[in-house]
This record gives structure tokens, sequence and C-alpha cells, in this order.
């Protein structure tokens, strides 16, 4: 699928009250967490946890799920190469949108291509995108396996399925990376707080 625009004369329209307003009006600023990872490495849990915290502190954040999109906006595309791609460029633009809007915007996708993933953080200024990874072994992630799916990737019966016959391409210059200490995975609580400290210390919870 292109990803260059088919329009033709088309313009950009600007409004007075932009995004600092916006910002000032929510006392944040607006930034994209982007959360990737194997399938059952926590993404999903991890996305939940700080958007509790946040919430608590009067703080605007919104949760852009891999799984959930699928059922909507991105239902139209499988897990084929081109697919997922397409999936990561359109969740990075709602993720742009949002951000612009002032969000904490928390997105929570495989995104197992390094290059989508950089085309994502291109669309913002580069220090409001955060890259989270879940470095978790993917026979922890197997033998949690909450959906059943690496039962039936294993089995022959999903084909496809990244870690087993899909590859899954590590960042290699991430923001934040989430991993076991001393075999134990940290908990939700510990992993949340290691985005909420980050968002803290580089001044996204005010304005
Ligand atoms: N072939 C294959 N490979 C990986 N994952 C698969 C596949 N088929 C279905 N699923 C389920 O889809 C969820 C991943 O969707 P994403 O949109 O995050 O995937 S991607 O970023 O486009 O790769 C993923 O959810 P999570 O377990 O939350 O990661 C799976 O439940
Ligand atoms: N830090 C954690 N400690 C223990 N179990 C966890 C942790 N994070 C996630 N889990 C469990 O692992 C499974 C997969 O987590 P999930 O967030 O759904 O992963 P993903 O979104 O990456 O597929 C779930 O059953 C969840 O409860």
């Amino acid at each position: 699928m292109s990803t260059l625009s088919n329009a033709t004369n088309i313009f950009w329209q600007d409004c007075q009250l932009g995004k600092p307003e916006r910002q000032k009006l929510l006392n944040q600023k607006g930034c994209v967490v982007w959360i990737t990872g194997l399938s059952g490495s926590g993404k999903s849990t991890l996305a939940c946890s700080p958007s509790s915290e946040l919430h608590s502190r009067g703080k605007l954040s919104y949760i852009l799920d891999g799984d959930n999109l699928r059922h909507g906006l991105n239902k139209d595309l499988g897990f084929k190469p081109e697919d997922r791609t397409e999936n990561i460029r359109r969740t990075g633009e709602v993720a742009k949108l949002f951000a612009d809007a002032g969000l904490i915007c928390v997105a929570s996708l495989i995104s197992p291509y390094r290059r989508d993933r950089d085309t994502c953080r291109a669309m913002l200024p580069d220090a409001n995108f955060i890259e989270v990874y879940m470095n978790m072994p993917l026979s922890l992630c197997e033998a949690r396996d909450p959906k059943g799916l690496y039962k039936l990737a294993r089995a022959g019966k999903i084909k496809g399925f990244t870690g087993i016959d899909d590859p899954y391409e590590p960042p290699l210059n991430c923001e934040i990376e989430i991993k076991e200490d001393d075999g134990d995975c940290p908990t939700p609580k510990v992993m949340a707080g290691q985005v909420v400290t980050y968002l803290e210390e580089k001044g996204f919870l005010e304005c």
C-alpha cells in the first residue's frame, strides 16, 4: 500500500488556537509513548498502568492498542509485512494527532519492524516520541500465552506469527527498556513507575 498522497490541490489549514494553547489548558505536553515488543511481553498491561497513574494526577492520556485498533480503524489489515507497515503508519498518524491535541498518547503495538517505528518517530519532534521496548524473552511470552496464539503458531495453525516464524527487530536506541531483573519480570507498578518518572523528568507533566 502506497504511503504517498494521491490527492492534488490540497492545502494545509491552520488555526490560531494551536498546540501551545491546548497544552497550557491541560498543563502537560503532548507526546507519544510507543510501546513495542512481542505478543505477551506485557505491552497492554504496561499501557494501562501509567494511564491510571497519570489520570489520578489530573493528566490526560489515551491508549491506542494494536488489538483494539484492528477491530475498527485497521480492520482491513492482516499480518503480512505490508499490512503491518500500514497498521503502524496509520497508528503513528493517529498518535501524532492525539499528541497535537496535547494528550499523552500511549501506543501499544508489536510494531516488529524498526523502519516502521522510525517512520513514526520522524512524524514528531524527536523528543516527543518515547519508544519503550518490552525486552522480555520469547520463552516467557510463550509460557504466558494468554490467548493461546503461540500454541497455535507452534502447531502451524497460525502462519507468520511474530517471534516464531516472523521477525521482531528490537530497537537500537530506545528511550526506555523494560527487562527482567535477575530473572524476574518487574511488576506492572514498577514498569509504570519507569515511564511516569521519565515523563516527569523530561517535563511532560507540566507546561
Ligand atoms: N501473526 C500474528 N503475529 C502477531 N500477532 C498476531 C498474529 N495474529 C494475530 N495476532 C494478534 O494480533 C495482535 C498484534 O497486533 P498488532 O497490531 O500489535 O501487530 S503489528 O504491530 O501490526 O505487528 C497480538 O496482540 P498482542 O498479544 O497484544 O501483541 C495478537 O493477539
Ligand atoms: N509485569 C508483569 N508481571 C506479571 N505478569 C504480567 C506482567 N505484565 C503482563 N503480564 C501478564 O502477561 C500476559 C500478557 O500481557 P499483555 O499485557 O496482554 O501483553 P501484550 O499486550 O504484549 O500481548 C497477561 O496475562 C498479563 O497479565
